[in-house]
């Protein structure tokens, strides 16, 4: 029996650049993307995705779009990650390290896809056009795709 676990990642634009975070340590630790974590029990996605970045930043966001949505199997495992996806380019502070995340501004044109999670060069497009997209992968290990869909929703 399946099991869907939720978890948020919001992506933080000004003006050509996007600001990703390095992980230090856990899931996905030595790549670079955006801030996120888990949705507990006692709060929505949205505010999840808000306290995650403010928690993995220092960031703060009054508002964040919704940019998406992704599922990702992974081979063997019993769990499927449901990544609801965020961006804005309204945001007070300065991005700031954490025990998580080592923060830095990227020009859209130089994003480390080679340092970042195998998915993200396929659904970044969508989000830099803005262009909400929907999308699901299966993954054997952590950085092989065996196959995958992904669309845009209007
Ligand atoms: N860009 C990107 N790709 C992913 N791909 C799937 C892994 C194959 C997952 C993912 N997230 C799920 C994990 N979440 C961690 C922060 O605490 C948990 C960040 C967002 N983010």
């Amino acid at each position: 029996m399946t099991k869907t676990k939720l978890y948020t990642l919001a992506l933080i634009r000004n003006n050509s650049d996007v600001l990703l975070g390095m992980k230090k340590r856990g899931f996905g630790v030595g790549r670079w993307n955006g801030f996120g974590g888990k949705v507990h029990s006692n709060e929505t996605v949205l505010e999840a995705a808000k306290r995650e970045l403010h928690e993995e930043s220092g960031l703060i966001v009054n508002e964040l779009q919704e940019a998406g949505l992704l599922k990702f199997e992974f081979i063997g495992e019993p769990e499927i990650m449901e990544v609801h996806v965020f961006t804005t380019n309204k945001f007070e502070g300065t991005p700031a390290e954490s025990e998580e995340m080592r923060p830095q501004w990227f020009p859209i044109s130089e994003i480390p896809f080679d340092d970042m999670w195998p998915d993200d060069i396929l659904w970044f497009p969508f989000l830099l056009k803005g262009q909400k997209f929907s999308g699901y992968f299966k993954f054997k290990g952590h950085s092989e795709i065996l196959d995958y869909t992904l669309e845009p929703e209007c």
